[in-house]
Parts: structure tokens; C-alpha cells; sequence
């Protein structure tokens, strides 16, 4: 059976940890305050505030959610009303050029070369769905947009969840065992296996100095490259 649809996580897998966490997350938390204050009220900003609000306490004030979302930032908190934020924050960065999204380049070359040769190639990242266009759209190596046809994340649901995968390859179309999934994190490699579906580690050796092996791996096929995975 040959695997034909590729599934990707991006931070630790196609790009590194370190961009996010030193660019991307710098950025939304800088820029927060006076995008709250401009754009608060908008319905599709103030619907996310109104879940941070709720979730802790019924906050009534503004600058409260904005400390709560900063702190978030500051933990990693995948939460998908901060990702749905953080998406729209972005795109003012990747606007104006402040930045370009951090690609690995064994991975742009290796998503080109699966495109050509007809694999269908879908993302799942804890960023919101806008900001994983905008992550592709502004990557270091140009748009990569038109390699994807398919676009996933937290609103699916959780990564860890085996549920979530199942979701996934219904809406791709496909069956589990057709789909191979890409990431850097054990736990939701576990959760993909437990829908059925391939996986692959990707274990970075400039995210990940010390390397994953044996009982680490969970048993999920590691690699340190794109270009050592064979779809
Ligand atoms: C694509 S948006 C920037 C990355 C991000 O915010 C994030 O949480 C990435 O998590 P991943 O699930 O891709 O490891
Ligand atoms: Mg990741």
C-alpha cells in the first residue's frame, strides 16, 4: 500500500521552534494592547476575547484579557482562541515585511517534489488556519501555498486526541492508512497512530540537541530530515 496524502505539523517539523518562539510570539505579544484597542469590538476579535473571558472568571475589562493573553504567549498555551488571535496579529507582520516564516529547507524541497509527483500535501498545526496561510504564503522560500490542499487545526480538535485524526482523513476523504503524519511531538504521533494512520518523527537536531531514540520514539519511524522520508 503506498501512502499518498502527506499530513504536517509545522513548528518543530517543517520550521523551527525557535522562530516562533522568538519572532512570531515576541510579535503577538508586543502588538496585542493596541490591536484590542483598535479592534475590539469587531465581531470576529471580540467573539475570541469573549472565550478568554469567560474561561476565567467572566473578566470585564479588556486590558485583563490582554494580561491573560500575554501570559498564555508566555506558557505556549495552544488554546484556539489565543491561536485565532495570534493569526490576525500576524498578518500585519508578514504584511510589512517585518518578518518571513522560517522554512527548513530539506522540507521545502521535499514537499515541492511530493507535490510534482502527485501526493496530496495537508497541514495540522495548532495555528490557527489563517495563520498557517500566512506562515506558507510568507515563508522564506516564497509561497508555498499552492503545494497545500489542505488546511487544519484546533477547531478540528485537539492534536493529542485520536478523534481529531479521525476528523481529518473524513474531511480529506481518504483512509486512515493512506495518510502519513509528520511531527515532532510523540504524543500527538501516538494519537495519529491510534486513528491509523502512518507517522514519522521528525527529531531536529537544532530543535531537539539531545536526539529521541529508543523508548523515546514510541515506536513512530524518526528521522532528522525531510529528505530521509519516503511517502
Ligand atoms: C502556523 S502559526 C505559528 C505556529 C504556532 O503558533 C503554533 O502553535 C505551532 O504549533 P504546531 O502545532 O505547528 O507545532
Ligand atoms: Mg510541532
Amino acid at each position: 500500500m503506498s501512502v499518498r496524502t502527506i499530513l504536517t505539523d509545522i513548528e518543530g517539523t517543517t520550521s523551527s521552534i525557535s522562530f516562533v518562539k522568538d519572532v512570531l510570539f515576541p510579535y503577538a505579544r508586543r502588538a496585542l494592547p493596541a490591536f484590542v484597542a483598535a479592534h475590539g469590538q469587531e465581531p470576529e476579535v471580540r467573539r475570541w476575547l469573549d472565550v478568554v473571558a469567560a474561561e476565567n472568571g467572566g473578566l470585564c475589562q479588556d486590558d485583563m484579557i490582554v494580561e491573560t493573553l500575554q501570559g498564555w504567549i508566555d506558557a505556549d498555551r495552544k488554546h484556539t482562541a489565543l491561536k485565532a488571535l495570534q493569526g490576525m496579529l500576524w498578518e500585519k507582520g508578514y504584511g510589512s515585511a517585518d518578518f518571513t516564516a522560517h522554512m527548513y529547507p530539506d522540507a521545502v524541497e521535499a514537499l515541492g517534489r511530493w507535490h510534482a509527483a502527485g501526493h496530496r500535501i495537508a497541514v495540522y498545526s495548532s495555528g490557527s488556519v489563517p495563520a498557517q496561510k500566512l506562515f506558507f504564503g510568507h515563508s522564506d522560500a516564497g509561497d508555498l501555498t499552492p503545494l497545500i490542499s489542505g488546511w487544519f487545526d484546533t477547531e478540528t480538535g485537539g492534536k493529542r486526541e485520536a478523534e481529531s485524526y479521525r476528523r481529518i482523513t473524513a474531511a480529506l476523504g481518504v483512509p486512515a492508512g493512506d495518510v502519513l503524519f509528520l511531527s515532532d511531538v510523540v504524543e500527538e504521533l501516538d494519537a495519529a497512530r491510534d486513528a491509523g494512520l502512518g507517522t514519522v518523527l521528525l527529531d531536529r537536531r537544532n530543535d531537539y540537541p539531545q536526539p529521541r531514540l529508543g523508548e523515546a520514539t514510541h515506536g513512530h519511524a524518526r528521522v532528522e530530515s525531510f529528505a530521509d522520508i519516503t511517502p
